[in-house]
C-alpha cells in the first residue's frame, strides 16, 4: 500500500522538520512493502531522512529561468527530490491549469525521470450525471499522458469527496477503480476525506493500491495511524 500525505498549503518549515522526524520514529513499525510519502508546501523542502519519500506539490516545468514565483528542476534537485504531484484538482480550479498545461508539465517531469502522482477527479455534477458521465470525464483527464510511464501512480479523487468530510462510498470506489484500471495498469490511489475511521474500509477495496490524504494527514499521529492500523 501507498500511503501518501499532501499538506497542501500548511505546516511550516519548522513545523514539518518536527513532523518528520516523529514520522520516521512511527515508520520503524511500518508493514515491509508500505510506502510513505509526504508533499510538503515548497517551503519546506529538504534532504530528511527517514523511511518516507518527499515530494513537490507542484513545479514549473523548466530547470531554472525567468518564472517569477515558481520553483524548477534545480530547486528540486538541491534536495534530490524526484516526485511531484501534477493534475491536482486545486491546481485545475484555483491556478485555472486546463488539461494541456497539465499535460505539458506531465511530459516534461516525465522526461525528467520524476515518479510522477497523477491526480484526476470528477466534480459533483458529474457524479450526479451517473457512472457513464464519471467514467468519460475522468477518462478525458488522460489527454495527452502517457499512461505507460513507470513511474507513475494514479490518484482518483473525487473533487465532492475532497475536504468534505464525506468520502465516496465502498461502491463508488470500487466501481471507479475496476474502470480506470481497465485503462491504466499502474497503481491506483484513493483520495477524499481518507481519515483513521475510514482507512482500512478503503484500502480493503479491490483495485485500491494506496490512499492520498489531505486534512486526516496534517497531525502526525493521524497519519501514523492509517499507515500503522
Ligand atoms: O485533496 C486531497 C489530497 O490530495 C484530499 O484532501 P482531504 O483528505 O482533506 O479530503
Amino acid at each position: 500500500m501507498i500511503f501518501a500525505a499532501n499538506f497542501k498549503t500548511n505546516h511550516t518549515r519548522a513545523s514539518t522538520r518536527t513532523y518528520l522526524k516523529v514520522l520516521s520514529e512511527k515508520l520503524s513499525a511500518k508493514r515491509t512493502g508500505d510506502r510513505v510519502m509526504v508533499f510538503p508546501p515548497a517551503t519546506a523542502l529538504d534532504s530528511y531522512k527517514g523511511s518516507f519519500t518527499i515530494g513537490a506539490q507542484n513545479a514549473y516545468p523548466a530547470q531554472n529561468g525567468a518564472f517569477t514565483g515558481e520553483i524548477g528542476v534545480e530547486q528540486l534537485e538541491e534536495f534530490g527530490i524526484k516526485s511531484i504531484l501534477i493534475g491536482h484538482s486545486e491546481r485545475r480550479e484555483y491556478m485555472k491549469e486546463d488539461q494541456e498545461t497539465v499535460a505539458a508539465k506531465y511530459s516534461f517531469f516525465m522526461e525528467q525521470g520524476f515518479e510522477i502522482v497523477y491526480c484526476i477527479g470528477e466534480p459533483l455534477e458529474v457524479r450526479e450525471a451517473g457512472e457513464k458521465a464519471v467514467a468519460d470525464y475522468l477518462l478525458a483527464q488522460f489527454e495527452g499522458i502517457d499512461t505507460a510511464y513507470e513511474k507513475l501512480i494514479v490518484a482518483y479523487e473525487p473533487v465532492w469527496a475532497i475536504g468534505t468530510g464525506r468520502s465516496a462510498t465502498v461502491e463508488e470506489i470500487s466501481s471507479t477503480h475496476a474502470v480506470l484500471k481497465q485503462h491504466v495498469k499502474r497503481p491506483l490511489l484513493y483520495g477524499g476525506s481518507v481519515k483513521p475511521a475510514n482507512i482500512r474500509e478503503i484500502i480493503s477495496i479491490d483495485g485500491v493500491d494506496g490512499v492520498l490524504v489531505g486534512s486526516a494527514s496534517l497531525d502526525v499521529e493521524s497519519f501514523s495511524e492509517m499507515i500503522l492500523s
